[in-house]
């Protein structure tokens, strides 16, 4: 078995991160980095600077600190708890590197793997679903491909069941608070139940008045109502996606085979 990167949820809100670079590379991690919501310097020279960089600086510029010059010494690392460099000068970010590990700032250099404390990864995002493929650094491009065939195989309900899952559990929270208590762990196995019994497109479905009435009927009596006793249509006899082509499919093999048999009787 290969050693394997540890993947995690970074929580980038309000930590400053330092983006050296203004180019094509630069602006995606600028995007990833403005949607975590941190702050941001960025260095880069404005001759050099890709459109979509140049836009995401005027749209934030609260958000943006922003250097219209080269990486110049260590000052620039000043308060920085992240660092990631996306410049065409291997020498330059090597240097960079080698300052941000001096004072143990965890550092991306785009492309040059050693020099890289952690990696970036292909991603998905609906709503506050994330999922990171990464391949270790084996192949970027398949990372993509990959990507690609996981997004087309998500379930169309999956964000707003997730979204309404939230707050089931922030309304639950409301009603029965705690932590580390009898009531937490009440609490989880209520949550795990929810999950287990009602499918993503039902909980996709659940509104302000399904919550109230999982809450009343079912938590306050501990256990999980069904999805008609929550008051919401039930998602449970919808066809599968793939029925409609699979029938399709069906009747036009039909069809050919008979016009087939009529053709070769005359
Ligand atoms: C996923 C993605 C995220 C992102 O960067 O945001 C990402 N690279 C992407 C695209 C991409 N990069 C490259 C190609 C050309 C095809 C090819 O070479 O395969 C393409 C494809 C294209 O351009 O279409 C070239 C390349 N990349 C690295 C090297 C060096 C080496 O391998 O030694 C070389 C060779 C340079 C050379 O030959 O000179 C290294 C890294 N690239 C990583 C991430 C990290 C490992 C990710 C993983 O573990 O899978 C790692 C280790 C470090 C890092 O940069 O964080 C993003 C796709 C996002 C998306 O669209 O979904
Ligand atoms: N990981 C990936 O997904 C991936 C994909 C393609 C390329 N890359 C690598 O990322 C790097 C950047 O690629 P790009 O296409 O964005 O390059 P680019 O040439 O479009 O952009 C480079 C940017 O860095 C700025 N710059 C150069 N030297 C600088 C310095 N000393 N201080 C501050 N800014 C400086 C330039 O002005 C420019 O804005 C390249 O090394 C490339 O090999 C990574």
């Amino acid at each position: 078995m290969p050693t394997t990167s540890l993947l995690l949820a970074w929580q980038l809100k309000g930590k400053r991160v330092l983006i050296v670079g203004g180019g094509d590379v630069a602006s995606g991690r600028l995007e990833s980095i403005l949607a975590a919501e941190a702050l941001v310097t960025l260095i880069s020279p404005r001759q050099g600077l890709h459109s979509k960089t140049l836009g995401l600086l005027q749209q934030n510029p609260d958000r943006i600190l922003y250097r219209d010059r080269d990486f110049s010494a260590t000052q620039d690392l000043e308060g920085i708890d992240m660092v990631l460099t996306a410049i065409d000068d291997t020498n330059i970010s090597r240097s960079i590197c080698n300052l941000a590990r001096e004072r143990r700032i965890p550092v991306n250099v785009a492309d040059i793997p050693p020099l890289c404390d952690f990696y970036f990864g292909s991603q998905i995002q609906r709503g506050n679903l994330q999922v990171l493929i990464s391949t270790n650094g084996q192949s970027p491009k398949l990372a993509n491909i990959i990507k690609k065939q996981i997004e087309s195989n998500l379930p169309e309900s999956v964000a707003k069941a997730i979204e309404n899952v939230g707050a089931l559990r922030a309304k639950l929270r409301e009603r029965a608070p705690g932590v580390g208590s009898d009531v937490g762990k009440k609490r989880m196995r209520w949550m795990v139940d929810v999950c287990n019994k009602w499918s993503l497109e039902d909980l996709a479905l659940l509104d302000d008045q399904g919550i109230e009435k999982m809450l009343n009927l079912g938590w306050e009596k501990g256990t999980v109502i069904s999805t008609s006793e929550a008051g919401i249509p039930t998602s449970r006899f919808k066809l599968p996606e793939y029925t409609l082509p699979a029938v399709a499919g069906f009747l036009s093999g039909s069809l050919i085979t008979c016009l087939a048999v009529i053709a070769r009787r005359r």
